[in-house]
């Protein structure tokens, strides 16, 4: 740079002198500065012999770069060096301002110090005044800025002068120094010239070259413009953490584990990708030629979310169709429906394997999406051979028609011991987000010593030793890696989450649940509560309770607002209503199994009750899911027994944070009796001698008893209840044993008078016995009638 500098200066000094330059590059530095010097001092001596007068003050140029030449209009400069205009040359009508100029340029370039520069500096001011220090070096700067830019203008002067300067310049810009006397010839290439030319990087490799480059924006993640702007549209218009991190990664065509908390966005995480990469490809899908992409879900409410969630994006391209085959719905409507041809399908696994089997019409042979949506319940539920065996259809089709290998995904908010199989069974080399997975022994496993926080999935890489776009690093490329200790899974729960739990005897579960019920939807509030019961028959029992037995037995309704049922044994229809109710209420319960644990995304719910404890953590995480969701706030109760405490050490083993809250503030939301009862009441504690609880469990319970169809919803409820207690898993059984339960108690929490003993019974004994009696009953009145 330096080298370039000086050559250009010679040139100017050149051109006012009789002595020879020497301009060849091979010529020293200090060489050619000596020369400078002398030529500078040979013009001052013949100045002074011509000039005697003092210098007129130059006219300032109107703008830096601009030729002052009468009659010529102004040149701006194409690109603006910023140049300030004391930087600007000096016109001089004689040259000699410029001479100067050049010779304190000289002195300042050989000395580099403050006082040279200074000089420079004065022999620019037009007024003769010394500038700055700055402005001196900022002079400097844009002289050679100009120079190199190659964009400077000179003024003309006396003899033809700056027109020679000018060609001169002109000719060693342009890489031609040859003239007469001048043997040497170099070849410079222009500053500047070789500008950035806007050769683009191909659309599909401009993820790969450059990466996320803008990760607060879908485009920016790599998805074609249409369609960030398209979920835009739809209020989608800043990716979630998960989706940034597993969008860029499923882009690349990778396989993945992805793991974000519940609520995060999970969904447009891997339906982006897919409708990014169908819309893309050319010539256009035709429905006809058969189902490019498959979402696999644990249930039906879930598949019909993920539909919906689907059939919004594809309305930007209408070539594409969504649709979803689930369990319960008409076989043969479906298998029309894929006749026809549905390019992207969400389906439940068991139907999804009947129509893989039996549904001739049902194309896969170009599969290029699998997604296996709360990936750790499908294996819960029992799918895992069931899904073997699609993989194995689904690979056998594609291997025989010769098709892209498919990308498979696994998503979930929980780990699980197991995925690790599941993983093996239907991923290749897969990146992991959110959680580190390793390949040992040929068997992928996935770690739970990976602590999944937000900022694990913003950049899990950091710990999983992963690339940027937080993938972690490739199981496959770690074949060495040492099985890590198994320490408890680590859950990553929203933080504006509040979890509190309540002790709550047995006898007073049904009073305490009311409680929480009023405490949370009175009038004057608007709240969505969902609570979490472990079995259909317990769902049945209490929303029967709530919706009818309650007002008649007390004369008032438990809440105003509505109270909905959603569990398995429903029809279809029955629970595609409720979903769609409970998501468009804006004040309402929801009592339900775990059927609407996972992935539901009901908006606005505000507080999760979970009446029977869930067991596994895992559970208890995306119950509390469904509220709190994309960083709303929510709350989180728990009711458990006092000999369930333990269940709260292991809820924090897993970075579960509950706290215990009061039962008896709780309780004074309940009704006060109207007649105080008579004696004192018996119990550990206030709680359990609370008058309002016993008042209203001595109503229920009496008005169960007198309703037929009631007490045998109590004994089914009751008979489940105990059921599901009996098959926690061994792991659980210190915590939750059957035989720590208090029978008696249980039975009175259903509102129930019988002993334990007759509800055991199967309710279809009974009811044999009591239409036995019935039968004798009527024979015995005939007879007597006939007397
Ligand atoms: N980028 C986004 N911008 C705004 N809202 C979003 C975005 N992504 C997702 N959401 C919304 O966030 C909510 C939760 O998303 P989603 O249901 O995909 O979460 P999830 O991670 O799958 O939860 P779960 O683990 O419970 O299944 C939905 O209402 C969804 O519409």
């Amino acid at each position: 740079m330096e080298d370039e500098d000086d050559g250009l200066m010679l040139n100017f000094t050149g051109l006012d002198t009789e002595t020879p330059l020497p301009t060849s590059r091979k010529t020293s530095k200090k060489e050619r500065r000596v020369a400078q010097l002398k030529q500078r001092r040979n013009k001052q001596k013949q100045g002074s012999a011509r000039h005697h007068a003092p210098a007129q003050p130059q006219q300032r140029p109107q703008k830096s770069g601009a030729v002052d030449t009468p009659g010529r209009p102004a040149k701006q400069a194409p690109c603006d060096s910023g140049r300030t205009d004391a930087a600007a040359p000096a016109v001089d009508s004689d040259g000699e301002a410029e001479n100067d100029i050049l010779a304190a340029a000289v002195a300042a370039s050989m000395a580099r110090d403050s006082a040279a520069a200074a000089a420079l500096a004065a022999a620019r001011q037009p007024d003769g005044n010394v500038a700055s220090d700055d402005e001196a070096e900022a002079g400097g700067d844009d002289d050679d800025d100009d120079l190199q830019g190659g964009t400077v203008s000179f003024p003309t002067g006396k003899n033809g002068l700056r027109a020679q300067q000018k060609k001169r310049l002109k000719a060693q810009q342009q890489g031609d120094t040859k003239s007469k006397g001048e043997a040497k010839t170099y070849v410079r290439h222009k500053q500047g010239e070789l500008v950035h030319t806007g050769g683009q990087v191909p659309a599909a490799q401009q993820l790969e070259v450059f990466g996320p480059v803008d990760s607060t924006t879908f485009h920016g993640l790599g998805l074609a413009q249409s369609l960030a702007e398209h979920l835009e549209a739809i209020n989608f218009t800043t990716p979630t953490r998960v989706q940034r991190a597993a969008i860029p990664v499923l882009l690349k065509g990778r396989d993945a584990l992805v793991n974000a908390p519940t609520g995060s966005g999970k969904t447009l995480a891997f339906l982006a990708p897919i409708v990014h990469d169908l819309q893309a490809q050319f010539p256009r899908l035709n429905r006809a030629d058969g189902t490019y992409a498959i979402i696999i879900a644990p249930t039906r409410e879930l598949c019909m979310q993920i539909c919906d969630v689907l059939t919004l994006m594809l309305r930007r391209y209408v070539w594409l169709v969504g649709g979803s085959i689930l369990g319960g719905e008409n076989r043969n409507k479906e298998k029309a429906r894929l006749r026809k041809g549905v390019t992207v399908v969400v389906a439940s696994p068991g139907r999804l394997l009947d129509h893989l089997q039996n549904t001739e019409a049902f194309h896969t042979q170009e599969l290029r999406w699998l997604v296996l949506d709360e990936a750790d319940r499908l294996l819960d539920l029992g799918f895992e051979q069931k899904i073997a065996e699609m993989v194995d259809i689904l690979d056998r089709r594609t291997g025989e028609a010769g098709t892209r290998r498919r990308q498979t995904a696994l998503f979930s908010a929980t780990l699980h011991s197991n995925l690790g199989q599941l993983a093996t069974l239907s991923l290749h080399n897969p990146a992991s987000v959110g959680f580190s997975a390793q390949l040992i022994n040929g068997q992928l496993t996935v770690s739970g010593a990976t602590v999944i926080t937000s900022a694990a999935t913003d950049k899990p890489a950091a710990k999983a030793g992963g690339d940027e776009d937080g993938a972690a690093a490739q199981p496959g490329a770690d074949r060495q890696a040492v099985a890590e200790e198994a320490a408890p899974e680590q859950f990553n729960i929203p933080t504006q989450l509040r979890q509190r739990y309540y002790e709550v005897p047995c006898k007073l579960r049904l009073a305490a649940l009311a409680a929480l019920i009023r405490s949370q939807c009175h009038p004057s509030k608007l709240c969505k509560l969902v609570v979490f019961m472990s079995s259909c028959d317990g769902v049945e029992f209490h929303h029967r309770l709530f919706t009818q037995l309650y007002h008649e037995a007390t004369g008032l309704p438990l809440v105003t607002c509505p109270i909905f049922k959603l569990h398995g044994n429903l029809e279809q229809a029955a629970r595609t209503r409720t979903f769609l109710d409970f998501v468009h209420c804006k004040t309402g319960v929801l009592l339900c199994t775990d059927v609407a644990a996972r992935g539901l995304d009901f908006p606005s719910v505000s507080c999760i009750l979970q009446y029977d404890p869930p067991g596994e953590p895992a559970e208890y995480v995306h119950r509390v899911g469904r509220t709190a969701r994309l960083g709303q706030q929510g709350e989180a109760f728990l009711f458990l027994m006092p000999q369930e405490r333990d269940y709260i050490s292991l809820l924090q083993d897993h970075n579960v944070s509950i706290a215990s809250a009061d039962l008896l503030p709780l309780l004074k939301w309940l009704p006060a009796p109207k007649k105080p009862s008579q004696g004192a009441r018996q119990g550990e504690n206030a709680a359990e001698r609370h008058e309002g609880a016993f008042a209203l469990q001595s109503m229920l319970a009496n008005a169960v008893s007198q309703d037929l169809k009631m007490k045998q919803m109590g004994g089914d409820a009751f008979r489940s209840y105990v059921r599901s207690y009996a098959i926690h898993p061994a792991s659980l059984k210190p915590i939750f044993h059957v035989r720590k339960l208090h029978l008696g108690h249980v039975a009175y929490s259903f509102a129930l008078k019988d002993t334990p003993t007759m509800i055991g019974q199967s309710g279809t004994k009974m009811e044999k016995r009591k239409r036995k009696a019935d039968v004798a009953m009527r024979a015995k009145n005939k007879r007597s009638k006939r007397v």
